[in-house]
């Protein structure tokens, strides 16, 4: 098995908290992306079609991902990445992974491969992940997106699949139907829809609201489980996007399919009953109303919110709970 060893990652230090470092880390990535690609290795075929580049959006991850393009496997075979961003998830990964590694066997054209990132956890994740054995093995910094990132830059599919380490039901045929639409041509970008048990904390307290004053058209085209980690992408399409270094990435990402130019066909499939491990993780809702805000920022929107009740809300809300705290 492949393992792709960072010293730097080992060090876990970065901070990912403040929007400046955060903007100076995308542009890092996107060096870093360079530097893979002047050592990109020989024998990979360029498949960029007429269509692909027509849409080569402006910047530098199209440049990298069209002009390095994407390999077939034996026999001309599609391949199915499937990366699986990890960060202290021993209890589930291996199983995962072993789960991941079935999909697609009944079907001779599809190879998959398996990608798993350890965001330096501080469990025995990486022993579990080396145990399970995947086709590769990443160690990344920790953040959600720069797993992903990473997970991508060391992919060789033409459908790129994320799917989350802490699913406690998950199911080999959850990656063939979001694989699917993609493989036969049906759609460029599949979000998996899951029935969850929790409340979908980051979804419905900051994603929606912010969504629905900013960037309406996006609640429109994805709105089932906009924030689902269970996606799949044509690799020129996800090429396309910015991939913010945190848990903001599926937000930022969901804003610029819908805006991107010419539009991607985007498809949300149901899974049925989805569980993963619920971690209440506060720095989740920050990082997802961050995204939106430096997307709202980007695409010249912020006025919206200044022109809206928006703040004074918050306001109300915690007026009203000081209320009810004195009274209780
Ligand atoms: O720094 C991080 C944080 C999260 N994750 C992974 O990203 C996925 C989604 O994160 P989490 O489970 O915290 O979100 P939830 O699904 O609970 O909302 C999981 O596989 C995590 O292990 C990661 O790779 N690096
Ligand atoms: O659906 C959601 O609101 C959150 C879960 O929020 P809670 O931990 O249930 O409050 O989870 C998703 O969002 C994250 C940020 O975009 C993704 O990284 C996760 O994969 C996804 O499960």
């Amino acid at each position: 098995m492949p393992q792709l060893f960072d010293e730097k990652a080992r060090e876990c230090s970065r901070s990912i908290n403040d929007p400046l470092a955060m903007r100076l880390q995308i542009r890092k990535s996107r060096i870093v992306g360079l530097e893979q690609e002047t050592k990109a290795p020989r024998g990979r075929k360029s498949r960029t079609s007429g269509r692909e580049r027509e849409a080569k959006a402006p910047g530098l991850w199209a440049d990298i991902f069209l002009e390095r393009s994407y390999d077939t496997g034996p026999n001309g075979k599609q391949i199915v990445s499937v990366i699986i961003p990890a960060r202290n998830e021993e209890k589930t990964i291996a199983r995962n992974i072993t789960i991941a590694r079935s999909a697609f066997q009944e079907t001779e054209d599809v190879e998959v491969e398996v990608i798993v990132t350890d965001g330096c956890s501080e469990d025995s994740t990486r022993e579990e992940i080396l145990k399970a054995g995947p086709d590769h093995f990443l160690e990344v910094p920790p953040g959600k997106g720069n797993a992903m990132r990473e997970g991508f830059l060391h992919s060789r599919g033409d459908v790129v699949l994320f799917s989350d380490a802490d699913l406690l039901n998950f199911e080999a045929r959850w990656i063939e139907m979001v694989a699917e639409p993609i493989l036969q041509g049906r759609a460029d970008v599949v979000l998996g829809v899951g029935i969850s048990p929790w409340f979908q904390g980051a979804t419905e307290t900051i994603y929606r609201p912010l969504i629905k004053l900013l960037f309406p058209e996006v609640e429109e085209r994805i709105s089932r489980q906009p924030l689902t980690g269970q996606r799949a992408f044509r690799r020129w399409v996800l090429a396309g996007l910015d991939l913010l270094p945190d848990y903001g990435v599926e937000a930022a990402m969901n804003i610029d399919l819908v805006n991107m130019k010419p539009p991607s066909r985007i498809q949300e499939v149901s899974l049925g009953e989805k569980r993963d491990v619920w971690k209440g993780n506060l720095d989740m809702y920050r990082e997802v109303g961050r995204a939106i805000l430096l997307k709202a920022c980007q695409y010249e929107r912020l006025s919206r919110l200044r022109e809206s009740n928006f703040s004074q809300l918050v306001e109300i809300l915690n007026g009203l709970l000081s209320e009810i705290d004195l009274q209780v």
